[in-house]
């Protein structure tokens, strides 16, 4: 693969589904913090190093890419014997291109490790040490080092104690390139940004269809511009800018030290908000919809379907998409909230002990606007960052926000009331099956229906402690 950095990459011997698993891999250097902080790059460096490796490990680590510089430098061909010395600055090259690290371990998984009930909470199967479900975690993997990126993957991969396991994340045909994400969270991130962090951690550029399209379509001027000459991506830049400062308005609503007294104030603050953001979300999406022209080149050049297409450039203002679920949820809560006050004033005074129906309506309806914006958050993540752990964490909440609606229309129901909103919502069958789907994609398909149950109440309890 001569596009590739180090030249090679790892094909698909058989066509592939979601969830297949295509390996697992032993690590070479594995260490781990507690308290899931991410271990620095000096600790697996000194590990590695203090490690006694007999010829064949030492042989397969310098087997590993170590960025092109280095390579050259030593005159190196990949694989060339076991004899040869690791240098500092090799070991740094090769734990800098191939290291994967994350600050926990993922939450679902994390959970399904630790013992069932009936052993002591304490105590690792056999009498081991106790259980950790939240460390962070460092480490090298020879065989998982020769997976290549991109930004629309078809393979994601996951710890399991130290082994490293990777799966097929959609439809992999025979002989087609298995590729993963490097960038995490970052992925959800514009092209420009995303490419820089490439160069400065990889020193490569990426090729993936996803890359070419939206910088293909960034360059267009935009012809919502004001000013007439902005490129689509400096307007999205500016859009996204506006983003990052409203969500410090938001943290100042919800709990800073101005924050608005009374539910009431916090709801007219948040609605103001939630305005602002839906308007610009409208006008990130009018900028990431390509002329026709302009669309037909980019799928022919793609090969992406125009649905495809259309979600790979939206996936660049996923920070807009994110911050209004946020909004929403935040305003619903703050309703809700009013709404429980409103019941307890009116059964303090003896009055009517049943909120009022308007007021009911519009948590229904807060509820589904925040449901709403989740399913759109949910649909950019499936498509270009397919059962990883974020899509397993929004299609978890997605099953909570309908599992919930549906409670409350049938508490409604009991108090003799109607909620025609909550309709909007995705019916709790439906977004379990999706979440079963996830798990099964991200932890192999075929997992026996108790194990995705595990990984699902793990997903639950991982929903509960991590804020997003
Ligand atoms: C973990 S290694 C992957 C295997 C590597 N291709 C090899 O031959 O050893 C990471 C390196 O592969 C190269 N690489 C990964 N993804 C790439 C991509 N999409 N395009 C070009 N080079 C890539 C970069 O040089 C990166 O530093």
């Amino acid at each position: 693969m001569p596009a590739r950095g180090g030249g090679r990459g790892v094909c698909a011997t058989a066509t592939l589904a979601a969830g297949d698993l295509v390996l697992v891999s032993r690590p070479m250097a594995y260490v781990t913090s507690e308290f899931g902080t991410l271990p620095d790059v000096e600790e697996l460096v000194a590990s590695t190093k203090c490690s006694d490796l007999c010829a064949n490990q030492r042989a397969l680590l310098l087997d590993l890419h170590a960025g092109d510089d280095i390579a050259q430098e030593d005159g190196d061909v990949p694989g060339s014997g076991a004899t040869e010395v690791v240098t500092e600055e090799r070991l740094y090259g090769i734990i800098g291109c191939n290291s994967f690290g994350e600050e926990f371990t993922d939450f679902a998984s994390s959970l399904a490790r630790a013992p069932p009930p009936e052993r002591s909470p304490q105590q690792q199967p056999g009498g081991g040490g106790p259980v950790q479900v939240q460390v962070g975690h460092l480490g090298l993997w020879h065989s998982f080092s020769m997976l290549n990126h991109s930004c629309c993957p078809n393979a994601v991969n996951y710890v399991v104690g130290d082994s490293m396991c990777v799966f097929a994340a959609g439809h992999v045909e025979q002989g087609s390139e298995l590729l993963i994400n490097y960038l995490g969270a970052a992925s959800l991130r514009p092209v420009e940004e995303r490419q820089a962090g490439l160069a400065e951690a990889y020193a490569f550029s990426c090729g993936c269809p996803r890359c070419s399209l939206e910088l293909l379509h960034g360059c267009s001027s935009s012809s919502n511009s004001s000013a007439g000459s902005m490129s689509v991506s400096e307007e999205l830049q500016v859009l996204l800018g506006r983003c990052t400062d409203r969500a410090a308005e938001l943290q100042d609503i919800l709990a800073g030290p101005s924050a608005p007294p009374t539910p009431g104030d916090q709801l007219a603050a948040l609605t103001e908000l939630c305005e602002q953001a839906a308007a610009d979300l409208a006008a990130a999406e009018a900028l990431m919809t390509p002329a026709p022209q302009l669309m037909m080149q980019l799928m022919q050049t793609q090969q992406a379907g125009p649905g495809q297409a259309m979600l790979w450039l939206r996936a660049a203002a996923y920070e807009m998409y994110s911050q209004r679920t946020a909004i929403a949820e935040a305003a619903a809560r703050c309703m809700e909230a009013a709404e429980a006050q409103g019941a307890a004033a009116a059964e303090a005074t003896e009055a009517a002990a049943v909120p009022s129906s308007g007021a009911a309506e519009l948590t229904e309806r807060l509820w589904a606007a925040a449901a709403g914006a989740l399913e759109s958050q949910l649909g950019l993540v499936a498509a270009v960052a397919p059962h990883s752990d974020l899509h397993l964490f929004l299609a978890t909440k997605a099953l909570a926000l309908a599992q919930a609606a549906e409670g409350r229309a049938r508490a409604r129901e009991g108090a003799g009331q109607q909620s025609a909103a909550a309709e909007q919502v995705v019916g709790s069958e439906a977004a379990l099956a999706r979440c079963c789907a996830v798990v099964r994609g991200r932890y192999g398909r075929q997992l026996s229906d108790g194990t995705v149950q595990r990984l699902l109440e793990g997903a639950a309890v991982g929903l509960s402690q991590v804020a997003v």
